[in-house]
């Protein structure tokens, strides 16, 4: 087996650094044939997958050490150039985010030398439905391993990302704080919309959606169940539309999440489909696994791939 690890330092405020360095003296220790490419600027990551995936041969595996946008962006690298590739390279993943929703789906663990043995054990890989959307408006196609969401997540990553305070909490590795602001700046301060679902045969319009996240797996925000039935293994997506009325009864709902309750509400609305249509009619945010897709018209046709991972799922 050969490594092609393409880590992000930055990943998991610095937390993805403290897991190389544990890889890398296991990885000597065991006298692992690998090499080593730093994702330096945001987006890189996906140009050094398919550089790697070039000169891959049949052995070679490609380990993401990074958060859950480091993956997207190794996925995306390798996805978006798949008829060009000479293999299907699998994707290893030692998971160092903050978040890290994909390993909390698939139950991965977080130890890096537990991840990092699961990876060497492996003999085979394995297919995962990994989530491919178009976006009319912008002209726009991507992979996502986690989920897409228009409003009030997405409005949060933007947030968050702009926050002047981030790079200083960052630093004191107080990444979560600049979060929970955020979250709760865009509780009160963001409008519902107008949107409409397109699903099969069925067109839904609500006026007033709030939270339209359209998921791989249950998880998003960092361990938050918001679609607890969906699976990397079910080729269907699932969505979810909540409407904003006040933000108490949007409290209310959030309360029943860990249940999953929460689905069962007057304003929450749920599909599960082979292929989702969504178009909104003003400026909306949008985010995808956690990047930014900036403030836009939607028209998003989304549906799912099967890709091989490298990864030992307990799910
Ligand atoms: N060298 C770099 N310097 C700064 N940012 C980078 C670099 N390489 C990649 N990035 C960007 O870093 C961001 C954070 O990475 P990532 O999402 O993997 O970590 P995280 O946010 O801590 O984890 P999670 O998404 O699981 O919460 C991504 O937006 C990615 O595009």
């Amino acid at each position: 087996m050969f490594l092609s690890i393409i880590l992000n330092n930055e990943a998991g405020s610095g937390h993805a650094q403290h897991s190389w360095r544990i890889v890398e003296a296991e990885l000597n220790r065991r006298k692992i044939n690998y090499e080593l490419k730093v994702s330096k600027y945001s987006g890189h990551a996906e140009k050094l997958a398919f550089q790697s995936a070039s000169k891959a041969t049949l052995d070679t595996v490609i380990v993401v050490i990074g958060g859950d946008g480091t993956l997207h962006e190794v996925v995306n690298g390798l996805l978006k150039n798949r008829r060009t590739l000479p293999y299907e390279v699998p994707v290893g993943y030692v998971p160092s985010g903050s978040g890290n929703d994909f390993a909390t789906a698939l139950k991965m663990s977080t130890d890096p030398l537990t991840a990092l043995n699961d990876i060497l054990e492996l003999t085979e890989s394995t297919e995962i439905n990994v989530g491919y959307y178009e976006e009319s408006m912008h002209h726009e196609k991507g992979f996502f391993v986690n989920n897409i969401g228009v409003g009030f997540d997405a409005a949060i990553v933007s947030r968050a990302n702009s926050a002047n305070s981030k790079k200083t909490l960052n630093k004191l590795h107080l990444g979560s704080l600049s979060y929970i602001f955020s979250i709760l700046s865009v509780l009160f301060s963001q409008d519902s919309f107008q949107l409409m679902v397109h699903n099969k045969s069925q067109h839904d319009i609500y006026q007033d959606a709030f939270l339209v996240t359209t998921s791989n797996h249950p998880y998003f925000g960092g361990g938050v169940p918001i679609l607890p039935n969906a699976t990397v293994h079910d080729p269907n997506l699932e969505l979810i539309v909540i409407e904003r009325h006040n933000w108490l009864i949007l409290l209310w709902i959030a309360l029943f999440i860990p249940s999953g309750k929460h689905l069962n509400s007057h304003w929450v609305h749920h599909y599960k489909s082979s292929s989702i249509r969504l178009t909104t009619t003003t400026l909306e945010f949008g985010q995808s696994d956690g990047e930014e897709m900036g403030s836009r018209f939607f028209d998003l046709e989304m549906n799912t791939v099967k890709y091989p991972f490298w990864i030992k799922a307990n799910i």
